[in-house]
């Protein structure tokens, strides 16, 4: 993960975050407002960011004809998704959950492709009632049950194999999906035979390939490898007499931090071209992250301030289970003070941590953060994706709101799910009992 080194910095290419009055406002709503009105800790998505995001990269990529299929476990709201919806992006999905809300969200069945390794029978089949447009098959185990079941329904299943091309995406090894030991994908050298054995089953209709080589990916060379050997595949599978009609690119497009800039969208849409451009093949990307991340917050409240060995802490109301990226990856994101930072004679070092009986419970240190005092509030940037949508409620937490903001205005998306509700969905069952002893 890149590493911040100046967290105070607004950056100059995110015009939906900027100081107010001295208080850091996303559009046109300070975050102390939100704040009052929701309490901390809580997520806050711009809208105007996602459209902005969403108009960029589809006109980078328009050139080469590709759709852009948001991957919705990036942010799974279904008022964001609705957004995207409603600017034509299609949905990748990993789950029967995730394809309930693409729907909810208004997408079209025919423009959602179902992706993951390890799909159930139950979520294939409603992937099979409901129309979806591809299912991205990721072994040859998964390739008889998608055919069991449309043979069962009468249905002709549209799929898509993904390949592991054994490529390094050069990124945190958690997120790296292409290599030759990973759990995702075909080998490239298995996909010609067993192209040949789909294609031939009266219930698949076997519309291409799929690749996807991992997630916050800076340099672009791993998408320039994988995207030419899905093109020499191809083109072998054509020679053989098989029928390739659609290349699914996958996401995993990067984002900077505050340092630097991230990856040039004109230079992917560039290497898309002038590796599978002009083989007459429908394209698709399956961005998330870079769609969303940028658009949203986390905000903070400061709880406790503790003497620490080395730095010193701020405890937060925040903790691993709301952002889990820091104890994942290590990832470290920006943060900015809500009120201007405030001098402090010596710029102390601060190691913000949360609540969660865990030590890696911490977002990391940062070093100019200005004084801070107990009820400061706390802009954690780049949240926007793989926030809110991989938070639990361990510790018995709360799962915290989520706001969208459009100008000056904004609207609770997701209201404080309190453990309350939760404890009482879990009634509990009676034993049952399984045999004789
Ligand atoms: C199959 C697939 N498509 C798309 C994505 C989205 O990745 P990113 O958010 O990095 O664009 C992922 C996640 O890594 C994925 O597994
Ligand atoms: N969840 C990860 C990325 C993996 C995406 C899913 N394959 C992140 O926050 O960076």
């Amino acid at each position: 993960m890149p590493r911040s080194k100046s967290p105070l910095a607004l950056r100059p290419d995110s015009p939906w975050f900027s100081r107010r009055k001295g208080i850091l406002s996303i559009d046109d709503v300070p975050l102390d407002r939100i704040a009052a009105a929701v309490g901390t800790p809580f997520y806050a998505y711009s809208v105007t960011a996602l459209r902005h995001h969403y108009r960029a990269l589809t006109e980078a990529v328009a050139p080469h004809r590709v759709e852009v299929c948001f991957a919705v476990k990036a942010n799974s709201n279904i008022n964001v998704l609705a957004e995207f919806a409603a600017l034509g992006a299609g949905m990748d999905i990993v789950s029967g959950g995730e394809m309930a809300r693409a729907l909810a969200a208004g997408t079209p069945a025919g423009r959602i492709i179902f992706s993951g390794v390890g799909k159930s029978d139950a979520e294939i089949r409603s992937a099979l009632r409901a129309g979806l447009g591809q299912i991205n098959v990721e072994s040859p185990a998964e390739l008889d049950a998608v055919a069991a079941a449309a043979r069962a329904l009468g249905l002709r299943a549209p799929v898509a194999l993904r390949v592991n091309p054994d490529v390094d995406a050069l990124t945190h090894a958690k997120i790296t999906t292409a290599r030759k030991d990973s759990k995702f994908g075909i080998a490239i050298n298995e996909i010609p035979a067993l192209y040949a054995a789909a294609a031939a089953r009266p219930e698949l209709h076997v519309v291409g390939l799929a690749v996807h080589i991992g997630s916050q990916i800076l340099d672009l060379t791993p998408f320039r490898l994988a995207w030419s050997a899905m093109a020499a595949l191809i083109r072998d599978l054509r020679a053989a007499g098989q029928q390739v009609d659609r290349l699914d690119l996958g996401g995993g497009l990067g984002i900077a931090g505050a340092g630097g800039p991230g990856p040039d969208l004109a230079d992917y849409a560039r290497i898309i071209g002038q590796t599978v451009g002009d083989m007459g093949l429908a394209l698709t990307i399956e961005p998330g992250r870079w769609l969303c991340a940028q658009a949203g917050v986390l905000v903070a409240g400061v709880h406790y301030l503790k003497r620490g060995d080395g730095a010193d802490f701020a405890i937060l109301d925040a903790a691993m289970n709301d952002l889990m990226r820091p104890a994942l990856y290590d990832a470290h994101h920006p943060v900015t003070t809500v009120h201007e930072p405030r001098p402090a004679p010596a710029m102390p070092l601060v190691r913000l941590v949360g609540p969660v009986c865990e030590s890696s419970d911490d977002f990391g240190t940062y070093p100019d953060l200005g004084a801070l005092r107990a009820g400061d509030l706390l802009a954690f940037r780049d949240a926007g994706a793989y926030g809110a949508a991989m938070s639990s409620t361990y510790n018995s937490r709360d799962l915290i709101p989520e706001v969208l903001v459009e100008g000056d205005r904004f609207r609770v998306i997701r209201r404080r799910v309190q453990i309350r509700t939760a404890l009482r969905l879990e009634t509990p069952g009676a034993w049952q009992v399984t045999g004789a002893v």
